[in-house]
């Protein structure tokens, strides 16, 4: 069916009916705005005020000739107003209403009508305003505010688009809903803060000091209580009409408001410190969801340009590493005590999984200046979440994550935004439910991830099928909770940071290497010990700025406190072949992790033959060795043990594309003659690691490079492009 929207009837010309009718009417998007009102005067006042064309005195007649009628009133009177205007729909008369409750309108709708018609389509605008009546009327009212449709199943789809558009045309978001969903929904974000919000004035008013209460109230008091000068009668009926989905809230609430209570009683100082900390971080993490902008600083595009003449000098400590950062905190989570973490990283991965961690009931503090402050809760202390844990963006929060969970007395559901949820998780998957697990997932191992609670993880010897710290460390937390030892073999060596922190925290394991195989065996059951940790800075932040300094005149870079770790440093000893002038100085242990100040300047460096295994075993940081390639004296040739990544390869095809002389003599073997590159523009979504070498790689260009999206670099890498900047990197946002 097709419907034209040209003339429009609003019955109760209050704020809500009188707003939209002035929408309507001063955007001139249907030809003419009709308005009822059982206050005759209000009808008048509305005509005079500009919010309607016409008052509609003959009411039958102007319900039979409007193409869409809108019902304004109270939630109580709509079943009523719906008695006086059913006789007179005609069968493409559009129905729609504004009221804050759904169900209760539905039903009056059915009783009154017979049955729904497919031309119903009830809505509820989330813009409102403590005044009342239409000289309230606002054109702007729903301006960037929410609307939510909740068709019936009887609606007709092109009937619900139609309302949708005249909704959007005056400004606002068009959502859809089921109704009883809407019910519950905004018994809680709505309903339940204006009963709060009146039961507080009218309780504090009672008491007999009260003009001193209120003379002295701050601003907390009338932050708070705004909306407790909203129109009673209007918050009676949705009482009345939203009735058990608020009982509901209520009771919740106030089961929550004992447990407070019970703190300070007793004066529990971590369950208090645990209730604020979680709600001011859920405060700012909703904040952002709403913004879009979860777990990343921003969402919005921003350029990087790089200058050729950069001269990088003097003495820098660049961000913590981004795995320990990681790895530091799921485990401090899980320790016997307070644990302080200095030079946080805060990525991505780290502020997913420490909200998850909150979630979860774990006190956080910070991060503060790279301070956190971990309150553990034990291996046992984790507490089920209130819903599914949201792990925005990131792979590796729902890997390590997994093999906690699946560990877990309680169910838990783990789900993250669009590409996440298209990420398998197969090569976790696949072993934890060997050690006994029940997990499950969407189509192709992909998330949300369900994980149900089983009686006891059984310990085992897992061979993954190739090198993975990822999944390395996701088996060793299930083996944490696991009857009998667990051991991981993998071919060929992974980082080893979750192996080192539990060294650091006394939980007993074993490592060796035989034969390139690496083994890795939890021995006993035990408990961790909080840590104290000053993170070691970025390895490949070192790395970028490392490979920078070589490859540009008069430079000598001092990096303090780099985390050097034997998996990670493969590519200094491949540079300081190439003839790097690199070392590293004051080598000393950090929680277990070796650290030292990296000293390097501007080299000549020849070409390199790299094997098969060596390049395996530079992992991400490839792409920096191929840069310095580009800028040695002599060609390089580079064996690949297997094809690489398409991210590598995304990586390297920029190269070519900006001039590096790159030749592919098969998939696993690269010729690279040395040339900088000319200079233009970098674009597409890649990931932060391969930004980070482009952006390298741009240093040592001829002329201006610009790099886009790079907002990826950095969330993941926040403030490496500010210190780079004061040691001479000449970088700029594109928005300075
Ligand atoms: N005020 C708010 O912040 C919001 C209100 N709503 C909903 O919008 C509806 C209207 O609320 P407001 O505009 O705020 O109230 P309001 O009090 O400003 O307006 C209601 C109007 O309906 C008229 N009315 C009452 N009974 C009538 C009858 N039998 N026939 C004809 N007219 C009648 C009244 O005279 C009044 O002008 C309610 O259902 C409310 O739940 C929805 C979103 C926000
Ligand atoms: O002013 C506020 O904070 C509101 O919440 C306004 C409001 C009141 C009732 C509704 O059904 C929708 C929105």
């Amino acid at each position: 069916m097709k419907y034209k929207i040209q003339r429009v009837l609003v019955i109760g010309l209050g704020l809500i009916g009188g707003s939209f009718a002035k929408a309507l009417k001063s955007r001139r998007l249907v030809e003419e705005v009709l308005g009822y009102d059982r206050n005759l005067d209000d009808c008048h006042l509305g005509v005079r005020l500009g919010v309607i064309d016409r008052v509609a005195e003959d009411l039958p007649l102007a319900l039979t000739t409007a193409d869409l009628v809108v019902l304004a009133v109270p939630v109580k009177v709509m079943e009523q107003v719906l008695v006086e205007v059913a006789p007179h729909l005609s069968p493409k008369t559009l129905l729609t209403d504004v009221g804050s409750t759904k169900l209760n309108i539905i039903q009056a709708a059915e009783r009154v009508l017979g049955r729904l018609p497919s031309t119903f389509i009830p809505g509820h605008p989330i813009a409102g305003a403590e005044k009342s009546g239409v000289r309230a009327a606002d054109a702007d009212l729903f301006e960037r505010h929410k609307v939510i449709l909740t068709p019936t199943e009887a609606s007709d789809s092109e009937a619900t688009l139609q309302i949708a558009r005249l909704w959007q045309a005056v400004g606002a978001e068009v959502l859809q809903m089921d109704p009883a969903r809407h019910d519950q929904v905004l018994a809680a974000t709505s309903h339940l803060p204006h009963m709060l919000a009146f039961s507080l004035v009218d309780t504090l008013a009672h008491e007999e000091e009260n003009r001193d209460i209120f003379r002295y109230a701050a601003g907390g008091f009338r932050d708070f209580t705004r909306i407790a000068a909203s129109d009673p009668v209007m918050w009676h009926d949705i009482c009345q009409a939203n009735r058990d989905a608020l009982l509901k809230q209520i009771d919740q609430f106030s089961a929550g408001l004992g447990k407070l209570r019970q703190a300070i009683a007793t004066g529990d100082s971590q369950s208090l410190l645990g209730i604020f900390t979680r709600a001011r971080v859920a405060r700012e993490h909703f904040s952002r969801l709403l913004a879009g902008s979860a777990y990343s600083h921003s969402n919005q595009a921003i350029d990087l340009k790089i200058l050729p003449g950069s001269q990088l000098q003097g003495e820098l400590q660049v961000p913590g590493d981004r795995s320990i950062s990681h790895r530091a905190v799921v485990l401090a989570a899980l320790a016997e005590g307070v644990s302080d973490l200095y030079g946080f990283l805060e990525g991505e991965d780290s502020l997913a999984t420490l909200q998850a961690l909150r979630d979860m009931g774990v006190v956080i503090e910070g991060p503060h200046q790279g301070h956190v402050r971990i309150y553990g809760v034990g291996l046992q202390g984790l507490q089920p979440a209130p819903g599914p844990l949201y792990l925005g963006h990131s792979i590796v929060s729902m890997r390590l994550l997994m093999g906690i969970l699946a560990a877990q007395p309680f169910a838990s559901e783990l789900c993250g935004d669009e590409a996440l949820n298209q990420a398998s998780m197969e090569s976790v998957m696949r072993p934890l439910r060997a050690m006994g697990a029940w997990i499950e997932s969407a189509e192709n191992f992909c998330p949300p991830i369900r994980i149900t609670p089983v009686a006891q993880l059984l310990g085992r010897q897992h061979r993954l099928p190739q090198a993975s710290a990822q999944v390395k460390s996701a088996l060793l937390l299930a083996g944490l909770y696991a009857q009998g030892s667990t051991q991981v073999l993998s071919p060929g060596s992974s980082r080893d940071h979750t192996e080192r922190l539990l060294s650091a925290m006394e939980y007993p394991l074993e490592q060796s290497i035989h034969e390139a195989q690496e083994r890795v065996a939890l021995l006993s059951e035990g408990a961790l010990k909080p840590l104290n940790l000053d993170i070691p800075g970025d390895f490949m932040a070192a790395l970028a700025l490392v490979v920078a300094a070589l490859i540009t005149p008069q430079a000598t870079l001092r990096l303090k406190k780099i985390g050097v770790n034997p998996t990670r440093t493969q590519a200094f000893t491949l540079l300081q072949r190439m003839g790097a002038k690199l070392e590293l100085h004051a080598l000393e242990m950090h929680s277990g992790e070796p650290v030292a100040e990296v000293r390097v300047s501007s080299s000549l460096l020849q070409g390199i033959s790299l094997s098969a295994e060596e390049s395996a075993s530079l992992g991400d940081n490839l792409l920096f060795i191929v840069v310095a390639a580009m800028h040695a004296q002599s060609a390089s040739e580079l064996i690949f043990a297997k094809p690489l990544s398409s991210a590598q390869i995304a990586g390297l095809e920029q190269l070519q594309r900006l001039g590096a002389k790159l030749a592919w003599v098969d998939a696993k073997h690269l010729q690279i003659t040395p040339a900088a590159l000319k200079g233009g523009e970098i674009k597409g979504e890649l990931e932060a690691n391969i930004q980070l070498a482009l952006v390298v790689a741009a240093v040592g260009a001829e002329q201006e490079v610009r790099l886009q999206q790079a907002q990826i670099l950095l969330t993941a890498f926040p403030e490496l492009i500010e210190q780079a900047q004061s040691a001479g990197l000449r970088i700029h946002k594109e928005s300075d």
